[in-house]
């Protein structure tokens, strides 16, 4: 463009450019498989400390790797659901760094040419002057490499002592890398949370960031916007979508005020304290590091084929990975799901992303529609206003809701059918919570809260309420209609919100005609 990072320039074009952010994601995610990526031992987090660890997991020399097929499979169906090119042929390489946690001295992963590469990620969050926009946006996939995973160290610093534990070595792990689209925290949050979803929906990953299946490295730098990029440090140890927000928005304040004080940023990796919400830098990575990377000689290349037509003759099918049957397999993505609920049910986009995000919510919400005779839209308020508000006040889970689907259903076809009123309604909702045991029909019986359905006596109050406000049923005479909201809400008041509002609106507007 002919652009320069050149102030001087810009300010003869008008006012310098503001520094803005730039946010590029490394994602690992754990794969979810029964067994290690080249060995055959369980894949288990609760396990006593290096109790599943093959010969091969601890590096005793003259052990092989051998390929795990549905890890492949997992890599493959992530980078479809990703809109990515899956390469027909990929590599695996050797990454050598020295640490206790890693036994061979070297990581197996896929440096020269991944499995997937050139994807998409769409995701929304919420946005606009209100905030209650939905703002949708795109990140590019660079690739997904398939790599192992290391051991723990677990330091003791009582006994001065590290102890090693090779359970998670050779797990499997896909690494997503992005290309540097975002520009904040918000933005890398809603992109990992979306992330998340779409693996928990395929099942290729569990996605729980705080047990460490999946682990966020963000990579930040600040620019003027027509520049070069700038300077990149990469932030660890992040453990929710939420400090991972938290991260980013500090390290681009602080690298902004290094630059505006006139200084440089380093190339550095730095690790986030969510204690203080800062970044700091780590000391053992300091410096440049070379890998090393080499050929991996005991693997051939990786082939996935389009279609078992197209595998070679002689391979037997349970050997290989076709593209075709794991294309069949994709289950309804998030974002697909969101616009059917949107087309299904007409409520609105905003509602449908608190359905699909919260986990359990749109089966509760689908449940609650099957059951009652109330629309959807209906449906829809009750479930976000009063289950949400509930859940949310108390920190509870869907899972944890103490009125289930049916019972909330109940709840509406008793309003539906005129039985009670839409006041009372909410009161059964909140009487139901706290004894859960019973019955919304139990509840209306035993506090008397069942509509007025006798209307001489609805007829008797309204009279009561017209004869004791005469100024008001003066000012109705002479137009001012909204007064006799006034006179309902007294009649409702007498009898509990228990008499049918259509009703007592007629009568009323009869009696002050
Ligand atoms: N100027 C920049 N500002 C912010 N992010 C950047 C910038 N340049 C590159 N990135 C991001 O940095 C990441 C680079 O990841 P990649 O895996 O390619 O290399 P790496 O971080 O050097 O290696 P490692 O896997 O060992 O951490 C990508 O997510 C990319 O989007
Ligand atoms: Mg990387
Ligand atoms: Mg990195």
């Amino acid at each position: 463009t002919g652009r320069t990072g050149d102030r001087t320039r810009n300010w003869l074009w008008g006012a310098p450019q503001e520094l803005v952010g730039v946010v590029g994601l490394e994602i690992h995610a754990q794969i979810h498989s029964n067994t290690k990526l080249f060995s055959g031992s369980r894949v288990g987090f609760q396990a006593p400390p290096n109790s599943l660890v093959s010969f091969f997991d601890a590096s005793l020399p003259g052990t092989l790797p051998v390929l795990n097929r549905r890890c492949v499979e997992a890599a493959v169906m992530t980078g479809l659901a990703l809109n990515c090119t899956i390469n027909r042929k990929s590599l695996f390489d050797r990454k050598h760094y020295f640490y206790a946690d890693l036994p061979a001295g070297y990581q197996i992963t896929q440096q020269r040419l991944p499995i997937a590469v050139d994807g998409t990620l769409t995701y929304s969050h919420l946005g606009g002057r209100k905030r209650n926009e939905v703002v949708t946006k795109s990140v590019r996939i660079k690739q997904i490499q398939l790599e192992q995973d290391s051991g723990k160290s677990l330091h003791n610093d009582y006994r001065n002592q590290t102890l090693i534990d090779l359970n998670r070595a050779g797990v499997g792990l896909m690494e997503l890398v992005m290309e540097p689209d975002m520009s904040c925290g918000e933005e890398a949050a809603a992109a990992v949370r979306e992330m998340q979803l779409i693996l928990q929906a395929l099942g290729t990953c569990q996605g729980n960031m705080a047990e460490g299946q999946l682990r966020v490295d963000a990579n930040v730098s600040i620019h003027r916007p027509g520049d070069h990029w700038g300077i990149r440090t990469e932030v660890k140890n992040i453990n929710s979508a939420r400090n991972l927000a938290r991260a980013i928005d500090y390290e681009i304040q602080r690298q902004m005020f290094v630059l505006e004080s006139g200084g440089t940023v380093q190339n550095e990796t730095r690790s986030f304290d969510g204690k203080t919400g800062h970044t700091i830098p780590m000391r053992d990575k300091e410096g440049l590091q070379d890998y090393r990377f080499m050929p991996e000689p005991n693997l051939p290349p990786l082939m996935v084929y389009e279609a078992c037509s197209t595998a070679p003759p002689g391979v037997a099918p349970s050997q290989v990975v076709v593209l075709e049957e794991v294309r069949e397999r994709l289950p309804e993505l998030p974002s697909v799901r969101r616009q059917r609920l949107v087309e299904t049910y007409g409520i609105l986009p905003e509602h449908s992303f608190t359905l699909v995000n919260e986990d359990g919510l749109m089966d509760y919400f689908e449940a609650v529609v099957r059951e009652t005779k109330a629309g959807p839209r209906k449906v829809i308020g009750w479930v976000m206003n009063e289950l949400q508000g509930l859940l949310h006040q108390q920190n509870l889970s869907v899972s944890q809701s103490p009125i289930s689907p049916q019972a909330l259903a109940q709840i509406l076809n008793l309003q539906e059918n005129g039985q009670i009123s839409s006041s009372i309604a909410k009161q059964v909702f909140q009487e139901l919570w706290k004894t859960p045991g019973k019955t919304a029909q139990q509840i209306v019986k035993e506090q008397d809260l069942g509509m007025v359905n006798d209307s001489t006596e609805i007829y008797r109050i309204c009279q009561k309420v017209v004869d004791s406000h005469p100024d008001q049923v003066q000012a109705i005479r002479s137009g001012n209609k909204k007064v006799l909201n006034k006179l309902m809400g007294l009649v409702q008041k007498e009898t509990k919100g228990r008499a049918d509002p259509v009703l007592v609106r007629a009568i009323l507007e009869q009696k002050t005609s």
